[in-house]
């Protein structure tokens, strides 16, 4: 299934620091994809500050996942409950120097999806930070069964590393949206990932 993904931020909010392409936008452009693609599953990457703050602004949007960083709260595991009261599934991201272990058991274990930055959140179209990498294959160790997604320079040349390492969620901007044929960007990453997981689960 190929789902849609927004980055929702906002100019004064922004921090610092399944396939999916990825788009920019706010709760309003939400609300009219949903209600112009009936079904669509929207993954919200929220690189904001305040993550608490737009919870019932995304899901009376329309949001399907509502993915917030470690960095920007004290309290994750408050708002994954606050998340799942909103109906949405609760994405938790770190960003490239952020370590795997800011993400504690009980913050795993009641996330639905773990994001590993492979590049500084901000923009489309940076290089692919393979120090990342390691953080995917520990996280994978750690929690088999959740979705582990990566994000950034993502593309045919550094799929390979990410789905060795157990990512099961590819998010690629630049590598599908700059290809001349996209379907078949899509459909290698997808054989790619198909492949590595089938590998995993047979061990
Ligand atoms: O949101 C971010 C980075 O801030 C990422 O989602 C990138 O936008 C992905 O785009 P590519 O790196 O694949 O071009």
């Amino acid at each position: 299934m190929i789902e849609l993904k927004f980055r929702v931020s906002r100019s004064e909010d922004v921090m610092d620091g399944h396939f999916v392409p990825n788009i920019t936008m706010g709760a309003p452009i939400l609300a009219c994809v949903s209600k112009g693609v009936p079904g669509i599953f929207m993954d919200c990457h929220m690189m904001v500050a305040q993550p608490e703050k737009w919870v019932k602004d995304i899901a009376d949007a329309g949001g399907a996942l509502y993915c917030f960083h470690i960095e920007a709260t004290t309290d994750p595991v408050s708002l994954i409950h606050l998340i799942h009261e909103h109906k949405m599934q609760a994405g938790v991201a770190i960003s490239p120097d952020t370590p795997s272990t800011a993400i504690s058991e009980e913050v795993g274990e009641f996330a639905d999806m773990l994001l590993v930055m492979t590049v500084y959140p901000g923009r489309g179209g940076q290089k692919f930070i393979e120090r990342c990498v390691p953080k995917v294959a520990e996280l994978r160790a750690r929690f088999p069964d959740k979705d582990i997604e990566v994000d950034g320079g993502v593309g045919p040349k550094t799929i390979d590393i990410c789905a060795n390492a157990g990512s099961n969620v590819i998010v690629a901007g630049t590598a599908i949206f700059g290809a001349a044929e996209p379907e078949q960007v899509i459909a290698g990453l997808k054989a790619t990932v198909n492949t590595a997981q089938a590998k995993i689960a047979s061990k």
